[in-house]
């Protein structure tokens, strides 16, 4: 299947996207050790054909370089010559997108997603209670609760999709790795960065709640 084209101004707006969210992010101390990485998608997009722009593998994305990001399409694979390699997560994004057609794509390593993310693993999710930062993952529900799905974590990323697949819920932007991390997504780079902000928010209070509640 050939590319559709992405004109450079396109890709220039992704790639400037993902340069602020990275250098932000890095701020919060949310790439440690080259983990993380960002995804915008660009152009068309039919869940049989789409691309978008993501971080490169392995870089230290506290870093800001002219080699940060690359383009690549729905199968995962550079949608242009480069020598750079896409994220080694790359087909979790690409399944993401497939499912849901967002606008991009951002996943972190975080203490509190980790923590959070093996307590809850008997029950495959967290559930969260009343908390005002739901809303801003989108549901205004009075007193909402949810349940924030958890997946196992393979070194081998193939053997993650088909649990993504199975597991990713559309009321609910956002997906946990066990012991891995958290993948949140949004029509657009603005609401992905905010339904990230509003789980990891959510994550450190479930964190703390649960802890005030076990040493009383
Ligand atoms: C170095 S730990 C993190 C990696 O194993 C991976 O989980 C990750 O998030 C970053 O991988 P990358 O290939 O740079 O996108
Ligand atoms: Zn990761």
């Amino acid at each position: 299947m050939s590319h559709a084209v992405i004109t450079l101004e396109e890709k220039q707006r992704a790639y400037a996207q993902l340069h602020e969210v990275k250098a932000l992010f890095s701020q919060r101390n949310w790439f440690a050790g080259t983990s993380g990485n960002l995804s915008v998608r660009v152009g068309d997009f039919s869940p049989e054909q789409f691309q978008f722009a993501i971080t490169a593998s392995g870089k230290d994305k506290s870093q800001q370089t002219p080699e940060d990001f690359l383009l690549v399409d729905q199968s995962g694979k550079p949608s242009e010559p480069t020598s750079l390699k896409p994220s080694a997560e790359t087909l979790i994004h690409c399944e993401i997108y497939r499912l849901t057609g967002c606008g991009a794509i951002f996943h972190v390593h975080t203490v509190f997603n980790n923590v959070i993310s093996e307590w809850f693993w008997d029950r495959k999710s967290v559930p969260v209670d009343g908390v005002e930062l739901i809303k801003g993952l989108g549901n205004w529900e009075e007193e909402a609760h949810i349940d924030i799905p958890i997946v196992s974590n393979f070194a081998d990323i193939p053997r993650i999709v088909p649990e993504i697949t199975e597991r990713l819920q559309h009321d609910i932007p956002g997906i946990m790795l066990r012991k891995h991390g958290i993948y949140a997504w949004g029509k657009n780079a603005f609401e992905a960065k905010r339904h990230l902000e509003a789980f990891e928010f959510i994550f450190e209070y479930v964190y703390r709640w649960e802890l005030l509640n076990r040493s009383r």
